[in-house]
């Protein structure tokens, strides 16, 4: 009975699996994010020009993370990976004040595309170790996100220490129609990496 009872655990589980995909400008920390979620470690990278996949067991459910090339002449084929994507995951680098409104165009032409489907919007606002980078509200509102018409979320976040990787799944799981009842239209918000400071922007349009 045990072991039948686990097996089935297993089946629903694995029906849970999470598919993300994370885009964002070069050298935002993509890399570096899905290594540091998958082995624990910093790892040292070169400018990915294909894609890295792995999977990454969080909270017992299964997530295959697609890590994308990000040069610009490359970004239109984005659109390969989207299918049954549970989340887009778009990084940004939180210190990098001068390219940000690029991020945001890029943000904005990916957003426009059907091929999305219904999946969620995770924003990592990654870097927040470097002096004056950008807190997750200012983020939302520079990429202009009061506009987006699906579940996004922006999590500060730190890839080199693993400072709010973690809560950026959890959000995942918590809108996932796999794991969950998908919340209505249009919710967004804001978390701070420790988590102690969560602050809600904006509930419902
Ligand atoms: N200070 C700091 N540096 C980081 C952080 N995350 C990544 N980096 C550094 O940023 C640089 C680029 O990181 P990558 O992970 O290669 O970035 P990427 O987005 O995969 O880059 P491309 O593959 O070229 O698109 C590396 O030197 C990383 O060590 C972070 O949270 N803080
Ligand atoms: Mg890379």
């Amino acid at each position: 009975m045990g072991s039948l009872h686990s097996f089935l655990a297993k089946e629903v589980k694995s029906n849970q699996e999470q598919r993300l995909v994370v885009i964002g400008l070069d050298a935002t920390g993509k890399t570096t994010i899905l290594y540091k979620l998958k082995t624990g470690e910093v790892v040292s990278t070169m400018p990915t020009t294909g894609f890295n996949v792995e999977t990454i067991v969080h909270k017992g459910l299964s997530f295959t993370v697609w890590d994308l090339f990000a040069q610009s002449k490359m970004r239109t084929f984005w659109h390969w990976y989207y299918e049954n994507m549970s989340a887009l995951v778009f990084v940004v680098d939180a210190h990098d004040r001068a390219r940000i409104e690029s991020a945001r165009d890029v943000l904005h032409k990916v957003l426009a595309d059907d091929r999305l489907g219904e999946a969620a919007l995770l924003v990592f606002a990654n870097k927040q170790d470097l002096p004056n980078a950008m807190r997750a509200a200012e983020i939302a509102r520079v990429l202009q996100l009061d506009v987006c018409q699906r579940n996004c979320h922006v999590q500060e976040c730190c890839a080199t220490t693993g400072e709010g990787l973690s809560a950026g799944l959890d959000w995942v799981i918590s809108v996932s129609p796999k794991t969950h009842e998908p919340p209505r239209q249009g919710t967004w918000c804001c978390c701070h990496a420790n988590k102690r400071k969560a602050t809600l922007l904006k509930i419902d349009n």
